[in-house]
């Protein structure tokens, strides 16, 4: 171990000489000074533990060196020496920084013991110094922030992540927030405020600390009082956690409620939101699948609107409402003149989609030539308009929805495989409502409060009787049927809960209907007889009728027909 260093500081050559004998015996390395600027000179070639100054040096005075070496050498003991002990007090000596004050004459072992005591209190400030460095390591090595303050509630510590989640500034050591900013909920302050005046020891999960210019920061807090030996309360330190990803994923996890226009919490839901959020700024094709009803428009919608071409045009076509030819200059649009009837140009759904994307709902009713000349504009993202040869480009995204089983289609002939690959790129499925019922009072609630608020009626709920029957409904239109089943029920009802004198009579008495379940493709070769019976049952209303059967409009004029 190195030998103690000790600095004598005096005018006198003879004290110089005896009090280096007296160290020097006593185990210290000595270095001597005859003046302030000899001591300053030393100091900074040589480390020194101690410095044992003469009060007088000549025309300077030891006190001034005291003052300079209390700041430029925090650790160096002072050990300061007098001739004029009722002068100098040494209660003043020591308020200047001295670790100590010697009167003279001085004894050797007066002076060795004096020399000691300030080794040992260096040694104790070094250790001191070492511990708060290696706990500044620490704290500034956690993700959580944490503040150190003491028993008045000055800040000792914090460190950069405090900083960070609280938006405090340091300065000369105390923290302040900045001056423009508004205060948040003080949540800290009056945790740290209680730990100190109870000695309690406190932990609030994840709550909004209300900062300013972070409204969704969530944080869990916890202080811990520090105290003495002796049990009295000596500070608290508080530390904070940032939780708000935590919450914002949790959130997204549990409790999305909803996503675009979709409403629905259930699981399958869950999944269906979080692939449109991986779709959304894709320029894939996307095909959706689901029965009649289900939401696959809606789903086109979400993809489109959360996507990076929401500010261009979406544009929907239903290919099964259009004979062939119509469609064709429907998607291509038309030369004046290409047929008769057509009087004027016409710009075609793909050329008004450009930028954004276009919905071709029921895709799996096009014929084959509609197929041929679809399978081309996905393939090369050209198309000629009717009656002209100039091929056009367009930067459409294609999203297509159909309730049929394509690839059955394509089994049977009916669909082109080519088609069927370039549109099935990512295929969305849409989960029918029966396999879903966690979301039925979701929904039911939902459109009530929308047909409430759209016919000014002042029904909110449902009876518990009504939701049931609901429940044993398999709900062959899905959500579209649902819709309107309460929509029909907030028309009827004239109190603030839909009742089962509201329903629809085929949900009150359901006749079972020879018809297959939706899960499978409406078959061509389905009884005609269960659809005259839902024909009858919805007083002619073919509309109605199809709805009741979960069929589109078209299917269920194809099977009325000969
Ligand atoms: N998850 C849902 N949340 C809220 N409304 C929904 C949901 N799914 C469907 N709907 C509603 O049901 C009706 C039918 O939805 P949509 O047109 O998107 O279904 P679809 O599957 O495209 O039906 P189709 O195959 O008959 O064209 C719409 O009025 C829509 O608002």
């Amino acid at each position: 171990m190195n030998m103690p260093t000790v600095l004598i500081v005096d005018d006198d050559r003879d004290v110089l000489a005896t009090f280096s004998y007296i160290l020097h015996s006593g185990g210290f390395t000595v270095h001597t000074a005859g003046s302030t600027e000899d001591a300053l000179h030393c100091l900074s070639h040589r480390q020194c533990d101690i410095a044992i100054v003469d009060i007088h040096l000549g025309s300077a005075t030891g006190v001034d060196l005291l003052r300079r070496l209390v700041t430029s050498e925090p650790f160096l003991q002072v050990i300061l020496i007098t001739g004029h002990p009722q002068v100098e007090t040494a209660s003043e000596a020591v308020r200047l920084g001295a670790c100590d004050y010697l009167s003279k004459p001085i004894l050797p072992n007066e002076l060795l013991n004096a020399a000691h005591r300030a080794l040992t209190r260096r040694r104790l400030m070094e250790q001191g110094e070492r511990h708060r460095a290696d706990l500044q390591a620490i704290f500034a090595s956690l993700s959580d922030g944490v503040i150190m303050v003491d028993r008045t509630g000055s800040v000792c510590l914090s460190n950069d992540s405090y900083r960070h989640i609280c938006g405090f500034l340091e300065d000369d050591g105390k923290l302040r927030k900045p001056e423009d900013r508004p205060p948040c909920a003080g949540v800290c302050l009056r945790s740290i405020q209680l730990s100190l005046a109870n000695g309690v020891q406190q932990r609030l999960e994840r709550f909004r600390c209300l900062r300013p210019d972070r409204q969704n920061q969530v944080v869990t807090l916890s202080t811990s009082p520090i105290r003495t030996p002796d049990g009295a309360i000596n500070g608290i330190v508080l530390v904070l956690r940032d939780e708000s990803r935590i919450e914002e994923l949790e959130s997204q996890l549990h409790i999305r409620r909803g996503f675009g226009r979709l409403v629905g919490s259930s699981p399958a839901m869950q999944l269906l939101y979080s692939r449109i959020e991986t779709l959304a700024d894709l320029p894939s094709t996307v095909l959706i699948q689901g029965e009649s009803g289900t939401g696959k428009e809606l789903v086109a919608e979400a993809l489109h609107t959360t996507g990076n071409r929401h500010s261009r045009p979406f544009v929907r076509v239903n290919c099964s409402a259009l004979s062939d030819t119509l469609l064709e200059s429907e998607l291509f649009g038309h030369v004046r003149g290409a047929f008769t009837g057509a009087v004027a140009n016409r710009v075609g759904r793909f050329q008004r989609a450009d930028g954004g994307t276009i919905f071709l709902d029921e895709i799996g009713d096009i014929s084959p030539a509609m197929q041929m000349r679809l399978l081309r504009v996905l393939q090369e993202r050209e198309f000629e308009r009717v009656g002209d040869s100039t091929p056009l480009t367009v930067d459409v995204r294609v999203i297509a929805a159909t309730n049929q089983d394509l690839l059955e289609q394509v089994r049977q002939g009916r669909f082109r495989e080519d088609l069927y690959y370039r549109l099935n790129v990512v295929k969305l499925a849409l989960p029918p409502l029966r396999d879903r019922m966690d979301d039925l009072e979701h929904l039911v609630i939902h459109f009530t409060e929308r047909y409430a608020a759209a016919f000014s009626k002042p029904v909110s709920g449902i009876s518990d009787a009504a939701l049931h029957l609901f429940r044993s409904w398999h709900w062959p239109g899905n959500v579209r049927e649902l819709q309107h089943v309460v929509e029909h029920a907030v028309i009827l009802c004239r109190s603030e809960r839909i009742d089962l004198c509201d329903l629809p009579q085929d949900l009150l008495h359901p006749q079972p209907l020879h018809f297959r379940p939706p899960s499978t493709p409406p078959p061509l070769s389905a009884p005609p007889l269960s659809i005259h019976e839902a024909i009858r049952r919805c007083n002619g209303n073919k509309a109605k009728a199809a709805r009741l059967l979960g069929i589109s409009r078209r299917t269920l004029y194809r099977h009325l027909e000969p």
